[in-house]
């Protein structure tokens, strides 16, 4: 099947597209990819958002502005679609299925609740093409923590690595860091491994009204806050048995009179990757092989900090270009591939990956009227 992948991650810096023809298992062939930004207005209004979905008790609620920002999401997705194909000299016809990740406003696996906005209904109205949808619902409902989903794709795309060192780690640095282990005999193991990109996006924000470090530059010229560093090292989510999947509010930036600009962004960054060796301590073996996606790979200071930590256990820190994929289009494919499974009723979650009672499938089908 021929599907495009949806995704609007935590960091909530746009729409990213991809495109895939799989089978939904060991087949997969990746396509063209886009990325559609959200102006700071649309970010403020998702900020907002958030805010918001912290009164919903019942994931059907949509207290205050959340309906409308559904619509406003759902269409801007619709646009983002139909610009794609035409870049593509596509339609509707050409595309089999849409996987729609939509955007996570809250997200509290203790209490099996997780809330993406996003209106499957009305992308199948609006593109003319099948949507599938809240694919994280079912899993809850069968005791997993609803994230991450994204293992079931890595280990398709680790079929196709010949020369890696085993185990290999795919690392996806967003909003927050997630990794899937997956050993020489294809076992996989998975979890949400600490912040990412967010902490560091607020904290330059605030500080320097920018909305990312680039190329952890400003981080590249402050100095280590050991102390603060470990409080955020400490934090029971790292020795926790059961926890395996992060709310983008699981950890808040430093307050403004703890550090400067460069030293609050040179630990964030040390943080985010000292976060994934903390993580990767609940594996059993340490992983030879880190192939890292997402924002911040980008980060050279992120990634420099990542290779330092690596080199401890003799392992390689790849970009996940350099093992032959696209760091930037990972997830937005995972959705697509994603939503293949779904319609052939596979498996999308394992007891090894969000902690699910048995491998689940997932997702909503909309047909296209
Ligand atoms: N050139 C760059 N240099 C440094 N950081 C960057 C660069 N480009 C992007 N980033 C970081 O990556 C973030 C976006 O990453 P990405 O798109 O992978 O996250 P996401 O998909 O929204 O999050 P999640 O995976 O948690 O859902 C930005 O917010 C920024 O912090
Ligand atoms: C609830 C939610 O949206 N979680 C995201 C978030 O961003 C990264 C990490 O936390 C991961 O668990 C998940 O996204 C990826 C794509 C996933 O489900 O695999």
């Amino acid at each position: 099947m021929r599907a495009i992948g949806l995704m609007s991650g935590t960091s909530m810096d746009g729409i990213d597209v991809a495109m895939l023809t799989t089978d939904g298992e060991t087949l997969v062939e990746r396509g063209p990819f886009l990325s559609v930004p959200y102006e700071p207005a649309f970010r403020d209004k998702l900020k907002k958002g958030l805010a918001d979905a912290q009164a919903i008790t019942e994931r059907s609620q949509r207290p205050a502005s959340l309906a409308a920002l559904e619509r406003e999401l759902t269409l801007r997705h619709a646009e983002a679609v139909k610009v794609f194909l035409e870049a593509h000299g596509l339609g509707p016809g050409d595309i089999d299925v849409i996987g729609f990740h939509g955007q996570t406003v809250m997200h509290r696996p203790d209490q099996a609740l997780t809330v993406q906005i996003g209106d499957g209904a009305l992308l199948a109205r609006e593109t003319g093409i099948d949507v599938v949808y809240d694919m994280r619902a079912n899993d809850m409902i069968h005791g997993g923590q609803g994230a991450p989903l994204v293992p079931a794709y890595h280990a398709a795309l680790a079929a196709s690595l010949e020369a890696a060192a085993w185990p290999v780690c795919f690392v996806n640095i967003g909003g927050i860091s997630n990794l899937t282990y997956i050993d020489a005999e294809g076992r996989i193991l998975a979890f949400d491994s600490g912040p990412g990109n967010a902490l560091i996006d607020q904290w330059v924000e605030v500080n320097a009204g920018v909305p990312f470090d680039q190329g952890g530059v400003i981080a590249s010229e402050g100095s280590m806050l050991v102390p603060l560093a470990e409080r955020y090292l400490d934090h029971p989510f790292f020795t926790a048995d059961q926890r395996r999947s992060l709310d983008r509010n699981d950890f808040r930036p430093p307050a403004l009179d703890e550090a400067g600009l460069h030293d609050g962004a040179r630990t964030l960054a040390y943080v985010t990757a000292a976060a994934i060796q903390r993580s990767a301590g609940h594996l059993p073996h340490p992983p030879q092989t880190y192939i890292v996606g997402g924002g911040g790979r980008l980060n050279r200071t992120i990634m420099a900090d990542l290779a330092d930590i690596a080199a401890r256990h003799g392992a390689t820190v790849l970009k996940a270009e350099e093992a032959g994929f696209d760091g930037d289009a990972m997830e937005a494919e995972a959705w697509a591939y994603l939503a293949v499974r779904s319609l052939k009723r596979l498996p999308l979650t394992f007891p090894g990956t969000t902690g699910v009672s048995r491998p689940v499938s997932g997702g909503l089908l909309c047909r296209a009227p």
